[in-house]
């Protein structure tokens, strides 16, 4: 029996839709008085990775629901997420946010990996409704996409103020649940070997490896049920109104750290290095205070801090300022030593690109940089996920606040009821594996006191 031969040619096949580009957004906003809007109530019950928040001192942003998820890998992950979200935003349509204060609009929020080679995954999250609060004013935007593309179903709606329709304000949610039966346990590096990390930290810094090297623990946090984000995000407003509560990703904390923030040209970025406990009571205040000011190890220690920021912003900008001496920065659990570093930035570049720039700062990697990056893969020996990474939103202009993930924790992917708390602090020479140990456990104070009850 013969076969009919196969054509030469294969049939022709109906076009295709164009596949480059990004899927195109829809942004549109309505603005309204600020009236005792707390941003952080909110947000409705979810899953912790479709809340995200970026608050401070009662103004910023919430948001919920997922319109759009780019992620990324590997030591390309700023410029692909600056590249891809520059096509999504050209490609969008943003009604209303004309004049609307900083944020208002189409926005993203960013959280990274650390290192160049961690298998965590970098995301960009645009949310379906937003909600933000500036000098008096609120806006509402909602997001959807224009073309087809996976869009994860919106979390609940909370309902809405008097007015109806996609443009009102949501109304508070649900209180949040606290978490239960809490318990701790050592992360990946057991607690009792963690000072001889530092001390092998020491050694490797006398012995002229590198100058400073950032070194952190980890620590799991367990409650009964999976945590509700929104306790955690509410005790962080609450507790510590002067840090940036953040959310994304799972990710949740209060930052103290802004890495950079770009408005309008106008690049700043507050350089936290160099820190002591707050002793209990405050007539000991201006002793502890003054104490970290002439500290030469902490002076020092912050110089590298403020050197790798001003040196990484230098090539994008026009101009950079930073002041001849830090002053002191007065937190709830700690003081750090702190400067604030101004500039004007380069036509064309974004916040992204400068986070991945600036990342990572002497703050959190150490000096030189790749010599302390090399330390601390050899020395932590394991990945920092999303720890000490720049985390924070970026809007249709490039525009936007990146803070450093720090005081924080992550809600593991396997099991919604643990977060992986992270604190760490600058090694140099003369520091003391002790007196870090209880550094790292004053950083790990704000999450300790949000996870409770008190
Ligand atoms: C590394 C952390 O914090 C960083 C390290 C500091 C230090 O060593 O003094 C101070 C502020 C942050 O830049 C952390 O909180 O985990």
């Amino acid at each position: 029996m013969s076969h009919p031969t196969q054509p030469s040619t294969p049939p022709s096949t109906p076009a295709l839709p164009p596949t480059s580009g990004e899927p195109a957004l829809r942004a549109v906003t309505s603005l309204h008085p600020a009236d005792e809007i707390d941003l952080v109530r909110l947000l409705p019950h979810g899953p912790a990775t479709e809340l995200v928040a970026w608050v401070r001192g009662g103004e910023g942003m919430v948001g919920w629901g997922r319109a759009l998820e780019l992620s990324a890998t590997g030591p390309g992950r700023w410029a692909e997420l600056a590249d891809r979200w520059r096509e999504v935003t050209d490609a969008s349509t943003d009604e209303g946010s004309a004049g609307a204060p900083r944020g208002a609009g189409l926005v993203a929020w960013v959280s990274a990996a650390f290192s160049d080679d961690s298998p965590a995954g970098s995301t960009l999250v645009v949310p379906r409704t937003v909600v933000g609060v500036h000098e008096g004013v609120a806006w509402v935007t909602r997001i959807e996409q224009l073309s087809p593309g996976v869009v994860s179903e919106d979390v609940p709606s909370t309902g809405t103020t008097g007015a109806t329709g996609a443009d009102a304000l949501p109304r508070e949610g649900t209180p949040p649940v606290a978490p239960r039966g809490l318990r701790e346990a050592p992360g990946l590096t057991p607690d009792e070997g963690w000072e001889e990390v530092v001390a092998a930290g020491i050694d490797a810094v006398r012995g002229g490896r590198a100058e400073k090297v950032v070194l952190a623990r980890d620590v799991l946090a367990t409650a009964a049920e999976p945590l509700d984000l929104r306790w955690l995000l509410q005790r962080f407003a609450a507790g510590y109104p002067d840090t940036w509560t953040f959310a994304v990703d799972g990710l949740v904390g209060a930052t103290p750290e802004m890495l950079v923030r770009l408005d309008g040209g106008r690049v700043f970025s507050r350089v936290l290095a160099g820190t002591i406990p707050r002793e209990a009571g405050a007539g000991q205040d201006q002793r502890v205070a003054d104490g970290l000011l002439h500290s030469t190890k902490d002076l020092a220690e912050h110089a590298f801090a403020v050197e790798s920021v001003v040196e990484r912003l230098a090539p994008l900008c026009t101009t950079v300022e930073a002041p001849g001496t830090p002053s002191v920065l007065p937190l709830p659990n700690v003081f750090h030593l702190s400067s604030d570093v101004d500039g004007r930035v380069r036509p064309g570049t974004t916040v992204l690109e400068l986070a991945g720039a600036l990342h990572p700062s002497a703050a959190v990697g150490g000096t030189p940089r790749e010599a302390a990056l090399e330390l601390i893969t050899e020395l932590e020996g394991r990945d920092r996920d999303r720890y000490a990474a720049p985390v924070g939103w970026v809007d249709a202009a490039g525009d936007g606040d990146m803070g450093l993930a720090l005081r924080c924790g992550r809600v593991l992917e396997e099991d919604p009821a643990t977060l992986r708390l992270w604190a760490g602090g600058g090694i140099m020479a003369d520091s003391d594996p002790r007196t870090e140990w209880v550094e790292t456990g004053a950083k790990l104070a704000p999450m300790r006191w949000a996870l409770g009850t008190d």
